[in-house]
């Protein structure tokens, strides 16, 4: 499904680390990957508001989130971007529906308490957890945990969804399971997202293009197989080179969607 597009130009210092990022998620999934420390998490809080930009601009859609040229700054509540944290910040002791309904109760568009409930309802239903409502987090699964932190994130009809290192919680076996689920369930979706990955298959599987941040700044953007057949720098060629060698690896998604 064409989404419309996240796109950010950003300029500033975060402790030493000095970010100077261009992103375009084009109409889909774009994955951000790059090494440790490259700035990756901290982008993401730059595009959701929570630490200050020097200059630059973060639109999604006709939606202009930050325009410091024309003093333009939508405070952290308002910009409607929806995210998961490499934790998923669940609260434990809640069951699955008080930790989605805690969104939904929060989020300012919201029409009263029975339509409240019946986003909650549908949010649980989409992501296969109805089943798990009356559950407490902290007893489910990496996965389960992984879905309600998406219906939880989802549930306040975001313009925008960051994931931030998803499956990096999991052990092997549920990695594979969720990265299938969250490949097909993220085509389903009609906004765009940006998804920090360490690993090489995800990010195959999860994006439509990847972005390479590096000391950061964007050193290269393109297609699994761009990136693969002219790596821009020896991270990318040593993040590609695994699944080159292989020579059988799985099709990325956006060879899939070709
Ligand atoms: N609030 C902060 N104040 C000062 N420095 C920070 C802050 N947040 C992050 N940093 C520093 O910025 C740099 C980038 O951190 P960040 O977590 O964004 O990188 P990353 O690419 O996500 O790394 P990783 O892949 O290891 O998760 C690091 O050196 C980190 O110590």
């Amino acid at each position: 499904m064409a989404a419309e597009r996240l796109r950010a130009r950003v300029t500033a210092r975060i402790g030493r680390l000095r970010i100077e990022a261009d992103l375009d998620t084009g109409g889909g999934s774009l994955v951000l990957v790059g090494p440790n420390g490259a700035g990756k998490t901290t982008l993401l809080s730059l595009l959701l508001g929570i630490f200050p930009v020097e200059r630059g601009r973060v639109e999604v859609g006709e939606a202009v989130l930050l325009d410091t040229a024309a003093g333009i700054d939508v405070p952290v509540e308002q910009r409607g971007i929806g995210y998961v944290p490499q934790d998923y910040a669940l609260f434990p002791h809640l069951s699955v529906r008080e930790n989605v309904a805690f969104a939904v109760r929060s989020d300012p568009s919201r029409r009263g308490r029975a339509a409240s409930a019946e986003v909650v309802d549908a949010m649980l239903d989409d992501l296969g957890i109805a089943a798990h409502a009356h559950r407490r987090t902290q007893a489910l699964s990496g996965g389960e945990k992984q879905r309600v932190a998406l219906a939880r994130a989802l549930s306040v009809s975001p313009r925008a969804l960051l994931l931030d290192e998803p499956l990096a919680a999991l052990d092997v076996h549920s990695r594979r399971e969720v990265r299938a689920f969250l490949s097909d369930y993220l085509r389903t979706l009609a906004i765009p997202t940006v998804v920090v990955t360490h690993d090489a298959t995800d990010a195959r599987l999860l994006g439509d293009r990847i972005a390479v941040l590096e000391a950061g700044r964007v050193t290269q953007t393109g297609t699994w197989e761009e990136l693969s057949a002219r790596p821009a720098s020896p991270f990318v060629e040593e993040f590609v080179a695994p699944a080159r060698s292989a020579g059988d690896a799985p099709p990325s998604r956006s060879a899939d969607s070709a």
